[in-house]
């Protein structure tokens, strides 16, 4: 077994020597030095699989060693210790693309976590966004405009860093599927991704969702039960709708990031955590920041990097293969022969606005080809706004009509996502959708949902 090699920049010899003590316990092989200048001597002729720097150095600081490494070493992860409580620092360190960092006094079980995740990130080097895999990848994010290139290069890098993400973009956007990607595509992949819906969870439950409870800690808590940041134990928990958090579970939330543990309702001892958060909202959470709603501090623990997802209509080129995506799916789904659509269909859904994105070209296309009798949908079929057939009007879509069957028809899809994501476990469906058991099921007999 070849031993991982650790670079160690610090001047101060006992923390040098601690570094180098406690690494050669994890039968890491380390070089230690004082300055930024004997460190880019090093890199020059050596090879690392991680880099652990302080931040104030006699000859310059640890985020132009960042700097540097980005340029000439971009493949070998870097992680800063920043002072004790310099939440700026370690947040700048990270926007500059350190994958991680720990404060001092360096606590022995982060700096493990830390290794151990640099270490997988060192041994599988970036790989290429624009690869004829990743385009064929069925839970990958489709799109070949420049925008969506563009996206899908960030979030390789992203996958990389550890870095709190804040995923912006119009609601059906993609901004769960973008959080997927990043978690799916960075060292955490073995290990659960849990999205939550912030708006969806009553107010008076978050605290035991998010952070579980102790039997007896409350009348109603019967049993012990696990929240939402350990399930994510090891992994990534998305905080979906984040904009929709009450400001006192802001403050619950804060602390949990900066102290990197949770305390159950009722229990005596904190629970460490690791956990990578991702947050998303179509609301612009510095417009919540301005108006108050939004805690500024917890905004600066969560924006670390913003991502924006496009809308559908800035990127209209990419409709024809979302399209014949979708269509194939559903066939796969149906267990029936994929239908096409005419030219003129796709002119006319790539002429479309799209206020509900990708979501809303998968509603559509559901209701065309379940509509369509033939195996070719036309532009009719689609029942575009501006393309509706005047002279045969549809006797079911009487002016009170669309808006519940489109209601019906979120719902339908909410719910079987949710029960897909829960892996078919309707209890932990419920919970995601902020339902009872028995709600869900309520639910999926009116609909006419069967699940097994
Ligand atoms: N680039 C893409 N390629 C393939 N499918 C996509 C892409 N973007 C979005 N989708 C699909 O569109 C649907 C909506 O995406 P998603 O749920 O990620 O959006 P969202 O922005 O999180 O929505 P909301 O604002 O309602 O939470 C999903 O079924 C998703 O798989």
């Amino acid at each position: 077994m070849t031993l991982h090699n650790v670079l160690i920049i610090d001047d101060e010899p006992d923390i040098r020597e601690l570094l180098e003590i406690t690494l050669g316990r994890m039968q890491l092989h380390t070089r230690a030095v004082g300055t930024v200048s004997e460190a880019k001597r090093l890199l020059e002729n050596t090879h690392f699989d991680l880099c652990l720097t302080d931040m104030r150095l006699p000859d310059g600081d640890g985020i132009d060693l960042v700097d540097h490494m980005q340029i000439h070493h971009p493949n070998l992860p870097v992680a800063v210790i920043t002072a004790y409580g310099s939440v700026e620092s370690a947040v700048q360190a990270l926007k500059s693309g350190a994958f991680d960092f720990v404060s001092k006094p360096v606590d022995l079980h982060n700096l493990r976590r830390l290794v151990s995740t640099a270490l997988k990130l060192s041994q599988s080097p970036p790989e290429d966004a624009g690869t004829q895999a990743q385009q064929a990848d069925p839970h990958g994010l489709l799109g070949h405009t420049p925008a969506m290139q563009r996206l899908n290069e960030t979030i390789l890098k992203l996958a990389r860093s550890q870095a709190p993400v804040y995923i912006l973009g119009e609601s059906g956007s993609g901004k769960e599927r973008v959080a997927r990607e990043i978690h799916r595509r960075g060292p955490r992949q073995g290990h659960p991704f849990v999205p939550v819906n912030c708006g969806a969870i009553p107010a008076e439950l978050m605290e035991s969702e998010f952070f579980g409870h102790i039997k007896g800690s409350f009348t109603g808590a019967t049993a012990d039960k696990q929240g939402l940041f350990q399930a994510a134990q090891g992994g990534t928990l998305l905080l979906d709708e984040v904009a929709e958090l009450p400001l006192h579970m802001q403050v619950k939330l804060l602390r949990a990031i900066q102290e990197r543990a949770i305390k159950p309702i009722g229990a005596a001892h904190e629970i460490p955590l690791d956990v990578r958060i991702l947050s998303a909202s179509h609301k612009d959470l510095a417009v919540e920041v301005q108006a108050g709603r939004f805690r500024q501090d917890l905004f600066y623990r969560l924006n670390v990097i913003e991502l924006r997802v496009p809308a559908l209509r800035e990127r209209q080129e990419d409709i024809p293969l979302l399209a014949t995506h979708i269509l194939n799916r559903l066939a796969d789904h149906w267990d029936t022969p994929a239908k096409h659509l005419t030219s003129a269909a796709i002119q006319a859904l790539m002429a479309h606005d799209y206020p509900g994105n990708v979501r809303e070209l998968e509603n559509l296309l559901e209701r065309a080809a379940t509509l369509t009798e033939s195996n070719t949908i036309q532009v009719a079929d689609l029942r575009l706004p501006h393309t509706t057939d005047t002279e045969h009007p549809d006797p079911s879509s009487s002016p009170q009509r669309p808006l519940t069957q489109h209601l019906e028809q979120q719902e339908r899809q909410t719910i079987t996502l949710a029960l897909a994501q829960a892996g078919g476990n309707p209890t932990l469906a419920a919970r995601h959708l902020g339902l009872t058991a028995r709600q869900l099921r309520h639910r999926l007999g009116r609909l006419g949902l069967k699940h097994h």
